[in-house]
């Protein structure tokens, strides 16, 4: 059975302020298989974050279904994790609490909650920042503390949301492999946004690009190349020029809709 299945999902908005309805995303279809790594990619607005919202079950779709493991979405629900660009951490918590706030929610004792933590803080490689607070992290420690969240979920999705933009080259390419790594070790399917192509093709099994507004979905590209990637190599170069080429035909047809 598949991870994720996506069927004749529409989603329109009221957009209140112009008093009408906006067609955000348009009878996409998608299969997702279990263990793929499916980057979503397209430009700005063209409703990627909606996708993966409705697949959350933090946005519900106007028709069509989603299905994830067999079940129709109807809200968010502990098979799906999510990782936003800002992990929107509680300041007043240490890594480790922060990791292991939901344990506490389910009223796991307190040593049990550090313990299962643990895994995850060296699982991500925060090892020896577990009494750090929020602000005592950099931008790439703390959008690690954001995946180890997801992860001790263990949910068999995990829903990511351009969780590097917001770093700076170096550290997004160090978590781009780090996230690689622990994907192979941990297992499990991912839906990643992102608006860089290069990003997803470090990162994906597949690449799915969407269209400008209303956000359909083209063509779903299967990348076999080996982990980790070598941005150098030609075999990844001749991916990107193709990618590129239908990437740039999109963002062209979203900058003239959105001049008209
Ligand atoms: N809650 C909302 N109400 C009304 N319109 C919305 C709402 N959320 C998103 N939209 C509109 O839906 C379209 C798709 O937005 P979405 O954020 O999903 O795109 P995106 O591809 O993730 O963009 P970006 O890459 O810039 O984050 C946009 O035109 C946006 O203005």
């Amino acid at each position: 059975m598949a991870a994720i299945e996506i069927r004749n999902a529409v989603k329109i908005y009221q957009d209140q302020q112009r008093k009408r309805d906006l067609l955000a995303l348009d009878t996409v279809n998608l299969t997702v298989e279990k263990n793929d790594f499916l980057c979503l990619l397209g430009p700005s607005g063209c409703g990627k974050s909606t996708l993966l919202n409705m697949i959350a079950g933090f946005e519900s779709v106007s028709s069509g279904e989603i299905l994830v493991d067999g079940k129709p979405v109807t809200g968010p629900g502990a098979d799906r994790g999510m990782v936003f660009q800002q992990p929107t951490l509680m300041p007043w918590l240490t890594v480790w609490e922060n990791i292991a706030f939901h344990l506490k929610l389910r009223g796991v004792h307190k040593a049990a909650r550090r313990e299962e933590a643990q895994l995850y803080i060296d699982m991500v490689g925060l090892t020896g920042f577990e009494n750090h607070y929020p602000n005592e992290l950099s931008g790439g420690m703390a959008s690690r503390v954001g995946i180890a969240r997801a992860l001790l979920l263990n949910p068999a999705v995990i829903l990511m949301d351009e969780p590097f933009a917001a770093l700076d080259a170096q550290t997004r390419m160090d978590m781009q492999e780090e996230l690689v790594a622990i994907w192979q070790k941990h297992q499990g399917t991912v839906v990643f946004v992102t608006h860089s192509v290069e990003e997803a093709l470090v990162l994906g099994t597949k690449i799915a690009v969407m269209s400008c507004r209303p956000g359909r979905l083209g063509e779903l590209i299967p990348l076999d190349l080996p982990y980790p990637r070598d941005i150098t190599e030609a075999a990844f170069n001749d991916r990107k020029r193709h990618i590129l080429a239908r990437f740039k035909a999109e963002a062209d047809k979203a900058r003239k809709s959105a001049a008209a």
